[in-house]
């Protein structure tokens, strides 16, 4: 079997997606048609066009514009679980997915509509796809403290169905540091608690979320590669990493796929899983992350299972449940 077939069938849980960025071009025109909200392109050819970013920030401002079509209910089961029907054809058994509420509180989308919209699309994926997952609220690092606080207390009658909060957005000039507050409050509710750092932020950023966020999981980290002490920490405390290749290829975090820093990453014993992140804007879903890594750097049927077997034991599903999805990656590796 070649690798690209081998990873197709392998079982694995995506763990770092934002399902704003799964909207496809496709139902941004549909979404802006039934709602009747004006999109400034006149086909998908020239959404898709559009996408060539140099920097994170390029790819926010389109990001946030595209999240303006999504207004019902309806539109957030429709985005959930166009997702997850995707996913689930790349043998996604398992996805934990965040959202953005302020990205739609802001433009006066009540939290309740995003929530159960995007609820009603996980119950769909599960009884229809056979796919679990779990919501991860994630505040925007650009906003302040104190509309993180309002947007926790929106979430207070749905906090059952979430998992975990996150830290996304515009990394550099929001540390985590800003949001210490925020995340113990999120932890006393019994959240896990995961963030974006080192993406394009400093290793500064990675040890302000591990010493002050208190973080369960670290989502992109490839900058700790700059500090030995660091990644050493990160080995020692089984720190799982979200990593995107794909996404770092089109923010420019490296310049080219054959410098991507996973192949040192596993060498030195990180705990490291494969993401989609934003599959609509970045060019793949997680097995083309995958597939295309492993063309560029030359990774081993091995490393691409251990890759999978990080991802369910990194998930934050119960200890007995992660060890039933890892004896279904052990049973397809020795098929
Ligand atoms: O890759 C990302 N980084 C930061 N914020 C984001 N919001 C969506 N995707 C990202
Ligand atoms: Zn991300």
């Amino acid at each position: 079997m070649s690798l690209d077939a081998y990873i197709a069938g392998l079982p694995k849980a995506e763990l770092h997606l934002h399902i704003e960025g799964s909207l496809e071009p496709e139902l941004m025109f549909e979404l802006a048609q039934r709602n009747g909200v004006a999109i400034p392109f006149d086909s998908v050819e020239a959404v898709r066009a559009a996408y060539d970013f140099s920097n994170l920030q390029d790819f926010l401002d389109i990001y946030y514009a595209g999240a303006n079509v999504l207004l019902t209910r309806r539109d957030f089961e429709d985005l959930a679980f166009a997702y997850f029907r995707r996913a689930a054809a790349d043998n996604v058994r398992h996805a934990e997915i965040f959202f953005d509420p302020q990205t739609h509180t802001d433009r006066g989308v009540p939290f309740g509509v995003v929530a159960e919209g995007l609820i009603a699309g996980m119950d769909r994926a599960k009884a229809e796809l056979g796919v679990t997952s779990g919501l991860i609220l994630s505040f925007l690092r650009h906003l302040s403290e104190a509309e993180a606080f309002a947007t926790l207390e929106m979430a207070r009658p749905y906090l059952h169905h979430f998992v975990g909060v996150g830290l996304d957005s515009s990394e550099v000039g929001h540390p985590p540091s800003k949001f210490q507050r925020v995340f113990a409050a999120a932890r006393e509710l019994g959240l896990k608690l995961c963030a974006h750092a080192g993406e394009e932020g400093p290793p500064a950023y990675v040890h302000e979320a591990l010493d002050l966020l208190h973080i369960d999981r670290m989502d992109h980290g490839n900058r700790s590669m700059e500090d030995e002490a660091l990644v050493e920490r990160l080995v020692a405390e089984q720190m799982t990493l979200t990593v995107c290749p794909l996404s770092n290829l089109k923010l420019c975090v490296v310049k080219d796929l054959k410098d991507h820093p996973v192949p040192e990453m596993l060498r030195r014993g990180l705990h490291v899983t494969l993401n989609s992140d934003d599959p609509a804007y970045f060019g793949g879903y997680v097995n083309e992350n995958y597939r295309q890594l492993a063309a560029a750097v030359g990774l081993t049927r091995e490393q691409v299972t251990q890759m999978a077997r990080n991802s369910f034991e990194g998930s934050f599903m119960s200890e007995a449940e992660k060890a039933a999805r890892v004896a279904e990656v052990e049973a397809y590796a020795a098929s």
